[in-house]
């Protein structure tokens, strides 16, 4: 969608993953969808570092509405949890200069049946352009999913028409792809910024392994609909909850980054360990998905049960490509799996010589690799590798991608 947001993939924080539809704030009153909640995920953004690398939307997900509508037919929020309203949480999460996210469902119920849209887009819209919305992910659930395409377009044009500037998100591939239907993807990045395509994230390495296999399957079909203003969501980052490991954590950041995916975290950021948080932290991992040219990465070669993705990241030496190598390791055999290949099997072939460096243990594996040398690397079962190979220059230092 062409309205001058998200040139890179969004990043930010969303409790759907993590906190899903509790409303027992007796019973659980720190974990409850409520102010409080969205309150403390963006203190601790600001104070724990995650402004300053980049994440910046805090987002609503499901189960956070009345379940009636007020007497001017207005969603609103649920009185108990929400005391202060929404705009009051707004311009709070816009006071710590972060931007504020709100969900709503282009059908007759939300999911976990709240009220739905799908008989008020353009209310609904002037509603949460009011209470200072930056962010809609507007869902998919009780909706007739052969109107969407149309749904989804009105709903473009109302947040348009409200005069604020507004990152979509639509769930309308989510409905459609698993029922066989391939969703229209020319029109959907004129009329979204960002869009789920497939099943929800859940907490499990299984769960991730067979988004991945989706997004690789049809990377040809989908791949090269994802760019500035307009990106295909393999959906929230899980890392720092309690289904992976921290190899695979490590994992889905750097796939994640390969992929120009969307970095949404949903983890408790009051409780998180540090060795996931450094992960969600790293600035070279998020330099690759931030990168301006906004390509979508590919799994390029598996060979022996280790997958190849590769990036085009802006190039360090003029007319020369510059690339983000991922390796994830499908592999349980426990001892860390020594693959070789080469660039060449890569496609990597610009640029006279090659600088390999090792992202995550930011140490440089060679200075001058030409695209058919040999390279060893081991990886850990079900871990990840994450490189950067950049033409190497003669007369300039290499700069420190
Ligand atoms: O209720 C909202 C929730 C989250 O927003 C997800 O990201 C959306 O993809 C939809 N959603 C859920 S749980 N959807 C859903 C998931 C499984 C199911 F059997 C029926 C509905």
């Amino acid at each position: 969608l062409d309205n001058g947001l998200a040139l890179t993939p969004p990043m930010g924080w969303m409790h759907w993953q993590r906190f899903r539809c509790v409303t027992d704030c007796h019973a659980y009153p720190n974990d409850c969808i409520s102010e409080q909640l969205f309150r403390d995920m963006a203190d601790h953004m600001v104070a724990d570092g995650f402004k300053s690398a980049g994440y910046e939307y805090v987002i609503i997900d499901d189960c956070w509405a009345s379940k009636e509508r007020d007497n001017n037919s207005r969603l609103q929020p649920d009185p108990l949890r929400f005391p202060s309203g929404i705009k009051a949480l707004s311009d709070y999460v816009h006071a710590k200069g972060l931007k504020f996210g709100i969900y709503a469902d282009y059908g007759t119920k939300t999911c976990a049946g709240y009220p739905g849209s799908i008989e008020y887009l353009k209310l609904d819209a002037q509603t949460f352009a009011d209470w200072g919305v930056d962010y809609l992910k507007l869902d998919g659930c009780h909706s007739d999913v052969l109107s969407m395409e149309a749904g989804y377009s009105l709903m473009s044009t109302f947040l348009n028409e409200t005069g604020r500037p507004i990152v979509y998100s639509c769930s309308w591939p989510a409905y459609q792809e698993p029922i066989g239907i391939h969703p229209n993807y020319d029109k959907m990045s004129q009329v979204c910024n960002l869009w789920r395509n497939w099943d929800d994230i859940d907490d499990c390495w299984t769960n991730v392994t067979s988004i991945l296999r989706w997004f690789s399957d049809n990377q040809d079909r989908i791949a090269p609909h994802s760019g500035p203003g307009h990106w295909n969501d393999p959906d929230m980052l899980i890392i720092g909850n309690y289904g992976l490991s921290y190899e695979q954590a490590k994992a889905q950041m750097a796939i994640w980054a390969i992929m120009a995916a969307p970095l949404i975290m949903s983890v408790d950021l009051r409780t998180i360990e540090p060795k996931f948080r450094a992960i969600l932290l790293n600035q070279d991992v998020i330099a690759i998905n931030q990168d301006s040219m906004g390509v979508q990465g590919r799994l390029l070669l598996t060979k022996d049960r280790i997958d190849f993705w590769t990036k085009p990241i802006n190039p360090v030496v003029k007319d020369s490509s510059s690339f983000a190598i991922g390796l994830l390791s499908n592999r349980v055999d426990g001892y860390p799996y020594r693959v070789n290949f080469t660039l060449a099997d890569l496609n990597v072939t610009r640029g006279r010589e090659y600088t390999i460096k090792d992202i995550y243990d930011s140490v440089t594996i060679a200075e001058t690799i030409n695209p058919e040398d040999l390279i060893f690397i081991r990886v850990k079962p079900s871990g990840t590798v994450l490189l950067t190979a950049t033409p190497t220059q003669e007369q300039i230092n290499v700069t420190k991608v």
